[in-house]
């Protein structure tokens, strides 16, 4: 059995001149992972976040992936969710299915958006139940060096204050080891309600794109990426991102600039 360590876990900071070539980079990486992973497992899982994320993934509804990638293997997931109406500006689910999914033909079916009728512990109690399932289904496997569920491919982005999905530096829930799914209702970066995946699952994932852009977040990406020992008590969330195969780290000049 192949055990996750960091020894094995390959890492590879890549810079780019300006945002617009991060987002062909990355929606080059993402077609390239979806080819691989369609041709080995028959179906290519991938988790996205919120924020600037979809965005920068507008190259890969433009041509030649719109018409080449088998978007009919896609099964998507989120990272973390705020727990308010799917309809709702505030929604993760809308701002990607605006942005990215109501552009590309995959199956309503293969979409798994939260339950937006529960509180926020309900919430994460039904999507980690419902991926549960899907693991119960084999539609995902499960990780055999961890136990967790295990993802092909998390598109993370990152917060100035080193959060990545709704798992924030003075907030208990980056240390959750158990749990698939937890739930937050106090959110730093508002909305205060959230749902969202742990660590453990977090970095049973294959692969990890920190996908990272602008100024703001320069100081936190020296920090985590600088070599300088961390300042504080625990490492920032951003620090602890850690799949079982390979981690990337995209960045614009801006985000690159303390480095
Ligand atoms: O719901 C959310 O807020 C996101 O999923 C969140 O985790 C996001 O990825 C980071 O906060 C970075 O956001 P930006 O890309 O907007 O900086």
């Amino acid at each position: 059995m192949a055990l996750a360590t960091p020894e094995k876990c390959k890492s590879q900071v890549l810079k780019f001149d300006s945002e617009e070539h991060v987002a062909v980079a990355v929606a080059k990486y993402t077609a390239d992972l979806s080819e691989k992973y369609v041709k080995e497992k028959g179906s290519f899982s991938v988790v996205l976040s919120g924020g600037t994320l979809i965005e920068t993934l507008r190259k890969l509804v433009e041509s030649p992936y719109k018409d080449s990638v088998d978007w009919s293997k896609w099964l998507i997931f989120w990272v973390d969710e705020r727990v308010v109406p799917l309809d709702d500006d505030d929604s993760n689910y809308k701002l990607a299915y605006d942005g990215f999914l109501s552009k590309v033909p995959i199956s309503p079916s293969n979409i798994y958006a939260i339950n937006d009728k529960f509180s926020p512990e309900g919430a994460a109690d039904e999507y980690e139940a419902r991926l549960k399932h899907l693991v119960k289904r084999k539609i995902i496997p499960i990780s055999d060096a961890t136990g967790f569920p295990k993802f092909d491919l998390m598109l993370l982005g990152m917060g100035p204050d080193g959060h990545v999905a709704s798992l924030f530096p003075t907030r208990q829930q980056r240390y959750e080891k158990k749990r698939w799914v937890t739930f937050i209702t106090d959110s730093p970066k508002p909305p205060p309600p959230r749902i969202t995946f742990t660590f453990p699952v977090i970095n049973s994932a294959s692969e990890i794109a920190m996908v990272i852009t602008g100024a703001e977040l320069a100081n936190t990406v020296k920090i985590a990426l600088g070599g300088e020992p961390f300042p504080g008590p625990s490492p920032l969330p951003c620090m602890e991102v850690l799949p079982e195969e390979e981690l990337t780290w995209f960045l614009d000049k801006d985000a690159a600039s303390k480095l």
